[in-house]
């Protein structure tokens, strides 16, 4: 697993409003919008394409498109959902899949409560998005099911990840020899006993769409 922290002064600067509990939720969704495009920058530097012939208004000119099958993007509800324009908007031909999980506040253990995604991944390059990497199970149980269904390369875009989760994420697909890559704005010191990233920005879903 290749995990990239963004170092980048635009991405440390939008990251530290979000974490700045004065922001309300209409600024969070807009900074976490720009900060998802400038992530995916980088979390698409290994897209895959294919040569192509395009003619200028005077020659023929060599260049690149996107290969087929397109990339799959998939954001993890709800707080995923936040990720996904941000995402699509340097991608804007990519398939969107969907995935409902929820971590249960006392086990800390990850539920899927709603799956919208092709049967058959074969060959499909994955982009996973998900504001929090803190345990990392819930990550984990999103990016084995792209691997049960046959993707071959999955990339997960956080904003924020913790160690803990990072280790889990190794450890659980180190079984796995398809590249895996978490792209994130940052690496936090560590999770509080209620699995809060710590220092972080608190509950991501909260303070993107309020409590529910
Ligand atoms: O790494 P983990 O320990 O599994 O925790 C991270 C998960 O927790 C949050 O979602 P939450 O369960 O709060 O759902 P929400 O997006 O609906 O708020 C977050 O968006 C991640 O999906
Ligand atoms: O810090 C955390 C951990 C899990 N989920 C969040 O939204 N925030
Ligand atoms: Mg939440």
């Amino acid at each position: 697993m290749q995990t990239l922290a963004v170092d980048h002064p635009l991405v440390a600067h939008k990251l530290t409003t979000l974490r700045d509990v004065r922001t309300d939720s209409p600024t969070f969704r807009r900074l976490a919008d720009e900060l998802v495009t400038l992530l995916a920058y980088e979390a698409t530097r290994d897209v895959r394409v294919a040569e192509a012939t395009v003619q200028t208004p005077l020659v023929p000119a060599e260049g690149v498109q996107l290969a087929s099958p397109k990339p799959l993007v998939v954001p993890i509800l709800r707080a995923g959902l936040g990720m996904l324009d941000g995402m699509t908007r340097l991608l804007p031909t990519a398939e969107v899949g969907f995935l409902g999980m929820i971590r249960d506040e006392g086990t800390l253990q990850a539920q899927t409560y709603a799956t919208r995604l092709p049967d058959d991944l074969s060959g499909r390059q994955c982009y996973v998005l998900d504001p929090m990497l803190a345990t990392g199970g819930t990550l984990a149980a999103a990016i084995r099911l792209l691997f049960d269904r046959g993707a071959d390369d999955v990339t997960a875009i956080c904003l924020l990840a913790a160690p803990e989760g990072l280790k889990y994420l190794e450890q659980a697909f180190a079984d796995i020899s398809a590249p895996i890559r978490v792209v994130t704005a940052a690496i936090d010191s560590h999770l509080n006993e209620q699995g809060f990233i710590m220092p972080g920005l608190g509950d991501a879903g909260d303070r993107l769409y309020g409590v529910v």
